[in-house]
């Protein structure tokens, strides 16, 4: 597995949208057995309109692919020519250069499908996948990344999360989680496992499900990544930087009910004062938000580079000589700025609100660089140049 948190290179900031009928790819992960093929093959066989074309990256050629897809979609037997394989590898690593390349060929073939889902490995770590979309000129504007989708197995993933450094990344990587497998688990046990997850990313919709049975709307062309005509994008940002106001951290252990046993006391936010949330002690992944009730400067932004533990960020952002709402999309050290075309209410407070996910994030970093982008007409004493600016996000 590529360890990106050494390894992330300078913060390449992406200003431009894909183009006008840029096909959408959902990226579906979740680690080993979650649940991703059910979720593929339930897809696949619903009544969604879709020519779907599937990019399924597995380990080794032990397995028959096409023995595990359902073979022919709704309109018939769309889905053998167009179902991709990567194999002796995983796309986070070693054969990311073999995602771009499939995609590529896939284009030449644009008449045939309308859609893309790629399922990853159960060992994958979505971010580089997701990155692929930004940083590969021909790719950004043909392709337009959707969503992150992460399929979730509730009776195992405590312990996946103790064991493994990809599931929590999977988690915090995710713009929709399926807590699959609920039929295994209690509903107390899926409740606390909601909150533990959202204390890994508060900035995700959490979905129970059996079998991966779902609505379609909430998987597919959920147009996460880039504000469409509507606020709604900016609208779910707040929502969720809202909710993540505190660091959040829960007990790892898979049957661990918290309580004085695990040995640790309520979670304490940055500020000292208690969260009171139960107490986690291993992924170290975890989400909050930081609000400016000052205006942005874009320029400021761009110049700043998003600290390599942070895994993803979204928000909301209120912006310098604008009246309308930008939403902050980024992956590791990608970041996008899009302009909404809402606008804000002559009542309403211009909060900008950010929500950052990642692995032992430094809140206080975090924040003074996010001020270092106040926009200097905001009057704050670290406005101003680029030479005022922290360099990490
Ligand atoms: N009990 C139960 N089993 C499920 C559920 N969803 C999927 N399964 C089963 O879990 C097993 C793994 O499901 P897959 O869809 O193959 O999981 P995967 O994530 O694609 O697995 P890998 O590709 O190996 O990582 C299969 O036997 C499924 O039938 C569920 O909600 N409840």
């Amino acid at each position: 597995m590529s360890d990106d948190e050494d390894e992330a290179p300078c913060l390449v900031p992406v200003p431009s949208a894909p183009g006008a009928g840029a096909v959408p790819v959902t990226i579906l992960t979740g680690f080993l057995g979650s649940g991703k093929t059910t979720l593929l093959n339930y897809v696949l066989t619903q009544d969604h309109g879709k020519r779907i074309a599937v990019i399924e990256n597995e380990f080794g050629d032990s397995m028959d692919i096409e023995q595990l897809i359902a073979k022919d979609g709704m309109d018939g037997s769309v889905l053998a020519d167009n179902l991709f394989e990567l194999r002796n590898g995983c796309i986070c690593c070693t054969v990311k250069d073999d995602l771009v390349t499939t995609l590529e060929t896939l284009l030449q073939q644009r008449s045939k499908f309308d859609y893309i889902i790629i399922e990853t490995t159960g060992l994958a770590n979505p971010g580089p996948v997701a990155a692929c979309f930004w940083l590969d000129d021909a790719l950004e504007s043909a392709l337009r990344l959707d969503a992150i989708i992460t399929v979730v197995d509730a009776k195992n993933i405590a312990r996946y999360l103790d064991e493994s450094r990809e599931a929590a990344l999977q988690i915090a990587f995710a713009d929709r989680l399926l807590l699959n497998k609920s039929d295994l688990v209690s509903a107390a046990r899926v409740a606390a496992l909601s909150s533990r997850l959202r204390g890994i990313n508060a900035a995700c919709d959490i979905e129970v499900t059996h079998r991966c049975a779902i609505d379609l709307d909430k998987v597919l062309d959920l147009r996460c990544f880039h504000a469409d005509s509507t606020a709604a994008a900016a609208t779910s940002a707040a929502a969720a930087a809202a909710a993540a106001a505190a660091p959040v951290e829960l007990c790892s252990d898979a049957e661990h009910e918290h309580g004085d046993s695990c040995g640790h006391g309520a979670a304490q936010s940055s500020s000292g004062s208690s969260s009171g949330a139960p107490c986690v002690h291993t992924s170290g992944v975890s989400t909050f938000a930081i609000t400016l009730t000052e205006a942005v400067d874009l320029v400021a932004l761009d110049a700043s580079r998003p600290h390599r533990t942070v895994y993803r960020i979204k928000g909301v952002l209120a912006v310098a000589g604008s009246d309308k709402k930008y939403v902050l999309q980024g992956v590791h050290d990608l970041f996008d700025v899009t302009e909404t075309t809402a606008a804000w209410e002559p009542d309403e407070p211009r909060l900008s609100k950010v929500v950052f996910i990642g692995r032992g994030l430094d809140r206080g970093k975090l924040e003074e660089g996010l001020r270092g982008c106040v926009a200097a007409a905001s009057g704050s004493p670290q406005s101003g140049t680029k030479s005022d600016l922290p360099d990490r996000l």
